[in-house]
């Protein structure tokens, strides 16, 4: 379990503030996404749990343990961080990449090796990506890899700032429906980043949605806030009057068809 108390960010003295006042609770082995747009304090609140920001005022627990009482450096190995652009080392092969946190947590090189060769394979690659570079992948290969180095120690926590912002359309969706099965195999307690609402609803066991200043404008599960828009700033952001998002249902050779506001078809209905 994390959990935000009061965390406020405050970056430069006289500056407006990143984040004011967010408490936040994410249950263990659930998946919470946090989406606003552009500023409003999602990574800078991803960041805190990491202690790679620390908070102005206020803390983070995970499971009730302070996080500033943890070594910065063990904690950050302790916990899978995967970012837009995979941070992967250009000079080291997929497989040293994959390798590098459990080794410097004392496991056994060739132990570690073989273990993220596992991780490879789990993660949708081909064992031969083992050998080759970052540089050599491609964006999506380049972010499977990120999320199998994120695994390697195998982390309780894994925090996901903008994983698929960089990769097309159909890329992404693919690297969705991956973590959603790793998830449905792994029950890892993950934080994820993004600014796309679809996102948020696809993966999101609970949704929550920022407004500037980590300013909390409804959370709950895709569900609630899209049946139950808090005000007109979640209903804007969400689309939930968006035609696309407005199914009716219509019938063709006696089946009934869901089909969107512009009349595209999404989905049979089940009898
Ligand atoms: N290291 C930093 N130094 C100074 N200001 C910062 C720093 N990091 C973030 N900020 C400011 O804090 C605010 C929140 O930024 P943050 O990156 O957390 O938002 P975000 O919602 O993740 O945005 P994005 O989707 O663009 O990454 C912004 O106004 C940003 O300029």
């Amino acid at each position: 379990m994390i959990e935000f108390e009061s965390v406020s960010k405050t970056f430069y003295p006289g500056q407006s503030v990143a984040v004011a006042d967010f408490s936040l609770v994410v249950p263990s082995h659930r998946t919470v996404v946090l989406v606003g747009s552009s500023g409003s304090g999602k990574s800078t609140l991803l960041r805190m749990v990491n202690r790679m920001v620390e908070p102005t005022s206020g803390r983070v627990l995970i499971d009730d343990e302070d996080v500033r009482e943890r070594d910065p450096v063990a904690l950050r190995r302790s916990i899978g961080y995967v970012l837009q652009h995979g941070g992967l080392l250009p000079h080291r092969t997929v497989l040293d990449n994959i390798a590098t946190v459990p080794i410097l947590n004392g496991v056994d090189k060739k132990q570690a090796r073989s273990a993220a060769m596992e991780l490879l394979e789990r993660v949708g690659l081909d064992p031969q990506t083992a050998r080759r570079y970052p540089g050599q992948l491609s964006g999506g290969q380049q972010q499977r890899v990120g999320v199998a180095r994120a695994l390697a120690a195998d982390p309780n926590i894994l925090l996901m700032d903008e994983p698929f912002g960089a990769v097309d359309p159909i890329m992404r969706r693919e690297l969705q429906d991956e973590l959603l099965r790793l998830q449905s195999e792994l029950h890892k307690t993950i934080v994820f980043v993004t600014h796309d609402v679809d996102e948020a609803f696809l993966l999101g066991d609970e949704v929550v949605v920022l407004r500037e200043g980590g300013q909390i404008a409804q959370r709950g599960t895709p569900a609630e806030i899209l049946g139950a828009p808090a005000d007109d700033f979640v209903r804007d952001f969400v689309g939930a009057d968006r035609a696309e998002r407005e199914l009716h249902v219509t019938t063709v050779d006696g089946r009934t068809i869901a089909v969107d506001g512009a009349g595209r078809p999404v989905g049979v209905l089940a009898p």
